[in-house]
């Protein structure tokens, strides 16, 4: 099929594939390598969840994981002022809840109060930290639904994939629980016959952690789980648009045996709790998850007091499609590298750039495969694409489409704000894009899709390594000789070949270039929270 006779089909069909579905999409590659195998109990209880999306809140109250208030010390606690601010709910505005708006000083005693946790949770045996790291592991996923149901509450994101973060954030706790009793030192070969000369590894201290609201608990847990382990103390300031998720996992965290004060949740004035963090000097790590020129300024303002720093920033991913790659798969893992978390991941596929030889035949089965998303509120049956997150998010989007299009962009499919109004769009696949337009050189962050032509694999390279940003990239090809090539040539922190969701607790993950310093999750993700101490025992001769 031509290119203007697939658009007319997609057209046609445009209208039944967005609205709200009572059909589950089994087709749709995105539900989900990160979301739970579908069971008969889970099925009933998106069922329940779409009719009863009301009393969503209340089920949560009743279970006890409906904090709203900041933890700090063991102990709930409004701002000193009594101020707040609301968290919404994307797919339809309501205001879920008001949590305290907290700044300075309020930071300032979380910190102490890790500053305090630290002297005993770092004395603690590394068997004790890993007995209640899995405690806390185990109640996390207990309570696999109704923190599920947070997730999308405030985020958006399906209930499906909610709970599928629910696993995948949890197996960071139980992961570290693992690792922290495999902390060794070194013993190094003297240079003097009476020396001998050791390497320990201590917990650096205090840890500001910062996050981003597109993975309210995942994002959280790969970083608290191996400075925990390591026996260190956090303060974590969530994102303001996501922080109930966090309460729930800290209140977790204390039901696990996790004593007060190793892990305080601040939020507010997101600059004033980030100043207070950098100022500190009983803060030595910052580790943040979020945009590049937040990372930026953080990383300036740790110089201040000397910090360490971890920084998982944007990514802008290449999706490289060969003309021998096997198109089936190809979609399948495009799909799945785009469309997870409608698009708004730092390692969603940015850029898909699709071999000349196979171009229109991989446009035509990609874009028929979009079709197939279903766009609804997250607690809706079958679907696999949620709002995005407010306003300024789907501005972004259009402002970014509106550039392509100008410049010579085609709009296959989609391409507007949905029917269904707030803050959902269409799955859109715009084809004929070029490596200089404005969504090629920056994070989309949202479900549209653009298709890039290439003709060689030097002019591929060339074109996915044209970025600051260096996160994830992904390659389809069916010659083992080529994946290596072209995996050795991109400067990314991660590559996924024949394959689109490549997250794992086990495996590192982080950036090169401007996307990042550091890696989280894996033995790596251990490092990152560990000082060496060298210590040269002398006088070995003597008595
Ligand atoms: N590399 C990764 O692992 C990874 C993972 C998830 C998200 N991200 C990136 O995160 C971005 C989306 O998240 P976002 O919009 O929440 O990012 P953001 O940078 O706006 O916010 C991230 C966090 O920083 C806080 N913050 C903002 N200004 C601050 C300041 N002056 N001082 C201290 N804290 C401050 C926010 O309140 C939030 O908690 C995207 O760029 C995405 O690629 C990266
Ligand atoms: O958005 C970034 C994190 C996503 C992931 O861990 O795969």
């Amino acid at each position: 099929m031509t290119m203007m006779v697939a658009a007319r089909a997609i057209a046609t069909t445009t209208a039944r594939s967005v609205v709200r579905s009572t059909r589950l999409p089994l087709q749709s590659p995105l539900l989900y390598v990160f979301a739970e195998r579908k069971s008969h109990s889970h099925t009933l209880l998106i069922r329940q969840m779409s009719s009863e999306a009301p009393s969503v809140v209340t089920r949560l109250q009743s279970s006890g994981l409906f904090r709203s208030q900041g933890l700090i010390g063991g102990k709930w606690i409004d701002a000193y002022d009594g101020k707040t601010f609301k968290v919404h709910n994307p797919a339809n505005g309501e205001v879920i809840t008001n949590v305290p708006l907290m700044g300075k000083r309020e930071t300032d005693d979380a910190i102490s109060s890790a500053h305090d946790a630290f002297k005993s949770w770092s004395k603690l045996t590394a068997a004790d930290r890993s007995n209640r790291l899995r405690k806390w592991y185990e109640l996390l996923i207990a309570h696999k639904e109704e923190l599920g149901q947070l997730i999308t509450l405030e985020q958006g994101k399906p209930l499906k994939e909610a709970m599928g973060e629910v696993t995948y954030g949890a197996s960071f706790i139980e992961f570290f629980s693992e690792e922290a009793k495999r902390v060794y030192g070194d013993i190094i070969s003297p240079t003097l016959a009476d020396r001998r000369l050791f390497v320990l590894k201590q917990p650096v201290g205090v840890v500001g952690v910062i996050t981003p609201w597109n993975f309210p608990l995942a994002m959280i847990t790969r970083k608290v789980g191996p400075a925990l382990a390591c026996g260190c103390t956090v303060v974590i300031k969530p994102a303001e648009l996501t922080p109930l998720t966090a309460l729930a996992a800290a209140e977790l965290s204390l039901q696990a045996g996790i004593p007060a004060g190793v892990v305080n949740v601040v939020m507010g004035d997101a600059p004033a709790v980030g100043d207070a963090i950098l100022a500190s000097s009983q803060v030595r790590k910052i580790t943040f998850t979020g945009s590049t020129a937040v990372g930026k300024k953080l990383m300036a303002g740790a110089a201040g007091t000397v910090k360490r720093v971890s920084l998982e920033l944007g990514g802008n991913a290449p999706c490289i499609v060969f003309d021998d790659a096997d198109v089936d798969v190809a979609v399948k893992g495009a799909i799945a590298a785009k469309f997870r978390n409608t698009g708004q991941t730092c390692v969603c596929a940015n850029r898909i750039f699709v071999q000349e030889g196979i171009y229109e035949k991989f446009a035509d089965a990609f874009s028929k495969a979009v079709q197939n998303l279903q766009v609804g509120d997250g607690f809706g049956e079958g679907v696999s694409l949620g709002p995005l997150i407010n306003e300024a998010a789907v501005q972004k989007v259009e402002k970014f489409l509106q550039d392509a299009t100008t410049k010579g962009a085609k709009v296959l499919l989609g391409g507007k704000r949905h029917s269904l109004g707030m803050t959902f769009f269409e799955p859109t696949v715009l084809t004929d894009v070029k490596n200089d337009m404005l969504l090629s050189r920056e994070e989309i962050f949202g479900p549209v899709a653009p298709l890039l032509p290439f003709r060689t694999e030097e002019e591929a390279i060339a074109l996915a390594n044209d970025t600051n940003a260096g996160l994830a990239a992904y390659i389809f090809t069916n010659s083992i000789q080529r994946s290596w090539r072209v995996t050795e040539a991109l400067e990314y922190g991660l590559v996924g070949v024949n394959e689109g969701l490549i997250s794992t607790e086990v495996a590192p993950f982080g950036g090169v270039k401007q996307s990042g310093l550091g890696r989280e999750g894996s033995k790596y993700g251990l490092d990152e929270y560990l000082e060496l101490k060298y210590v040269c025992l002398g006088n070995m001769g003597g008595n």
